[in-house]
């Protein structure tokens, strides 16, 4: 039987490649740096031609579908995920990375129908590595299927995690707590790449155990999601529930025994959801 959503899936890896090599050129010659809504929460010209590319092409394939893109949400546009077919876009995830040419930056594409995740793909642009997935179809890094490690001891895993933008010093301080109880479990190591999506590919290929973090946004983890779960991992909320996408808590790990491991550890918060409505100005 033919795949209904192969087509759009050609489109993503073929325009995230196009988003990477846009990237590595402003690499060279254009990192620019402007804030969002902070001085850590960076943006650059390359995040925001990034989008519209990816965003235009795909709407001249296929009118019908929505977006939610990182930065057409900064711009004012509404963060909805209904049943309708959704792409959810992270431009550049590693900005920061980008700003400093640290080497980790990925181009994240997932897409959705009825709220579920149909195909993903998350291209780390400079290592040169398509991450794909396709529900029920398996996780691949440049055609090579992935499969989390098999390790059910917290005692021998890598865990990553990120210090995110907020730097409220009460989120600070639980985000410290968790990781001090996380590393002194002890636990192999702690590693962070600046991307979420990446982290998350990294999981996916067994490399490192799990990955949490309080504070990410769906479009850091929309794509990531399926190719952890593709690849035989787990996904859960910080408390040990179902992950909530819109939440901005996630813990992407490649089984439930670590997952649990790390949900008895992680002091819990719960930042403003991605869905929360803007504030409504009147004008009188
Ligand atoms: O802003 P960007 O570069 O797209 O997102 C990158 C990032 O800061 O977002 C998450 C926290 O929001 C982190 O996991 C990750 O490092
Ligand atoms: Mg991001
Ligand atoms: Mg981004």
């Amino acid at each position: 039987m033919s795949d209904l959503w192969q087509n759009a899936m050609d489109h993503a890896v073929a325009i995230a490649r196009k988003s990477g090599e846009l990237v590595r050129e402003a690499l060279r010659d254009d990192r620019k740096v402007m804030t969002k809504s902070s001085s850590i929460d960076l943006v650059t010209k390359t995040d925001q031609k990034v989008e519209q590319l990816i965003i235009q092409s795909v709407r001249e394939k296929f009118p019908s579908h929505r977006f939610i893109g990182e930065e057409s949400v900064a711009a004012g546009e509404t963060c909805d995920l209904t049943d309708t077919p959704t792409w959810i876009i992270d431009p550049i995830d590693g900005t920061t990375n980008f700003v400093h040419a640290f080497p980790f930056v990925a181009v994240s594409i997932g897409f959705y129908v009825n709220k579920q995740s149909e195909f993903a793909v998350v291209f780390s642009c400079l290592e040169d590595k398509m991450f794909t997935a396709r529900r029920g179809g398996g996780a691949f890094c440049n055609g090579e299927p992935l499969q989390v490690s098999d390790q059910e001891d917290v005692r021998q895993s890598i865990i990553a995690t990120e210090f995110g933008s907020n730097r409220d010093v009460e989120a600070v301080d639980k985000i410290f707590s968790s990781l001090r109880n996380i590393l002194c479990l002890p636990v192999q190591g702690v590693r962070s790449a600046g991307t979420a999506a990446i982290n998350m590919c990294l999981v996916a290929s067994g490399c490192v155990e799990a990955y949490y973090e309080i504070g990410v946004h769906v479009w850091d983890v929309a794509a990531a999601s399926l190719i952890v779960s593709e690849a035989g991992g787990v996904l859960m909320d910080v408390d040990g529930g179902a992950v909530d996408l819109m939440s901005r808590r996630i813990i992407a790990a490649n089984n439930r025994t670590i997952a649990e491991n790390l949900v008895k550890e992680i002091e819990s918060f719960s930042p403003t959801r991605d869905d929360t409505p803007p504030p409504q100005v009147n004008h009188y």
